[in-house]
């Protein structure tokens, strides 16, 4: 028998065979419980080590196999992002964090407008579509984002869709190469304090992890530490590198050329990437004469103007 304990249980949708059978429980998680003897795992072969940092705590000596450790994929950086892992501390958009429509349907707009502009920007410098999935913790949120995915570039042939747009939950036991993450609560940990599920989240990544959040929330929830202390290590604005191309020429450990430049919140992205997007698409009727692209939709509107672009000075 193979099971993970340390992931998310079965859903058993009725109370009495949930609580009172306690069916809740995995039979794997049952048998360890026993004491049944068993074989811990001890290498990954899915992510960059630098990602499965952010679980490998969980599990007893959990290292990687050396093919994540050597092959090319592995060894690059992320094209136009400085960091191949980064927390993105999101704040309220129009004095709104998260909001809850109906009761436990959780939404925030916020950080659905920031993953919908990062994944733009992403498709702008070359990454495929089919490499990127957006994940979240909230049903709520996984409708929001493809209504905000609708509205900005759901007709648009030029971004496409990502792979997948679902739940946390919905995704244990699939991957892929680039991971955007809405983690939606501004008042309360929530459901993400279950760490089988902080697990799930921070382990569907192999190449790229950018997680959207309430940075000082998640942060201070003890439960959540291992994983936090490491994101909260580097900057939590997202750093930009827009010269950069998709398959990347620069290695993980390489200095990029150009210094990176700083995002300081929704608003700012939402405009960076609405001017990126025209900028681009100007330049390619400049060069190929006529070429069918749609114009995107003017940017969220918040109550102050988005500020300019930081250019950092040198980088960390
Ligand atoms: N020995 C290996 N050589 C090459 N790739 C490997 C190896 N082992 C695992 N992988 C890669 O790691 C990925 C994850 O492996 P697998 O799906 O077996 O893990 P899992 O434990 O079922 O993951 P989870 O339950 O967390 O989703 C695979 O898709 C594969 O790409």
């Amino acid at each position: 028998m193979i099971g993970d304990h340390h992931q998310l249980p079965p859903v058993v949708k009725n109370m009495a065979f949930q609580k009172f059978s306690n069916m809740e429980q995995s039979l794997f998680t049952r048998l360890v419980r026993l004491g049944v003897p068993t074989v811990d795992l001890d290498a990954q072969g899915r992510a960059r080590a630098s990602l499965a940092n952010l679980y490998n705590w969980r599990y007893k000596k959990l290292g990687s196999l050396p093919h994540v450790l050597e092959r090319p994929e592995f060894r690059m950086a992320n094209a136009g992002l400085l960091y191949e892992f980064q927390l993105i501390d999101v704040g309220d958009f129009n004095g709104v964090g998260e909001s809850e429509p109906t009761p436990y349907y959780y939404q925030n707009l916020a950080e659905a407008e920031y993953v919908v502009a990062t994944f733009m920007y992403m498709r702008m410098i070359g990454y495929p579509a089919e490499d990127i999935s957006i994940l979240t913790t909230y049903n709520g949120q996984k409708h929001l984002i493809r209504d905000v995915i609708k509205q900005r570039c759901g007709d648009n042939p030029l971004i496409g869709q990502p792979h997948k747009v679902t739940t946390v939950d919905r995704y244990q036991g699939q991957q892929n190469n680039f991971i955007l993450l809405s983690l939606v609560r501004t008042k309360a940990v929530g459901h993400l304090r279950d760490v089988r599920r902080l697990i799930v989240a921070m382990s569907r990544a192999r190449l790229g992890l950018y997680i959207f959040a309430r940075s000082s929330l998640f942060s201070n929830c003890f439960e959540l530490t291992p994983a936090f202390n490491i994101l909260t290590a580097r900057p939590q604005v997202l750093h930009l590198l827009p010269n950069e191309c998709h398959p990347c020429k620069r290695k993980l450990s390489e200095r990029p050329k150009d210094d990176p430049i700083t995002v300081s919140d929704m608003p700012q992205m939402a405009q960076f990437v609405y001017d990126f997007y025209n900028a681009r698409v100007d330049e390619l009727m400049r060069h190929r004469g006529f070429i069918r692209a749609n114009r995107l939709q003017a940017p969220p509107k918040g109550n102050k103007k988005p500020a300019a672009l930081k250019k950092e000075d040198g980088n960390d």
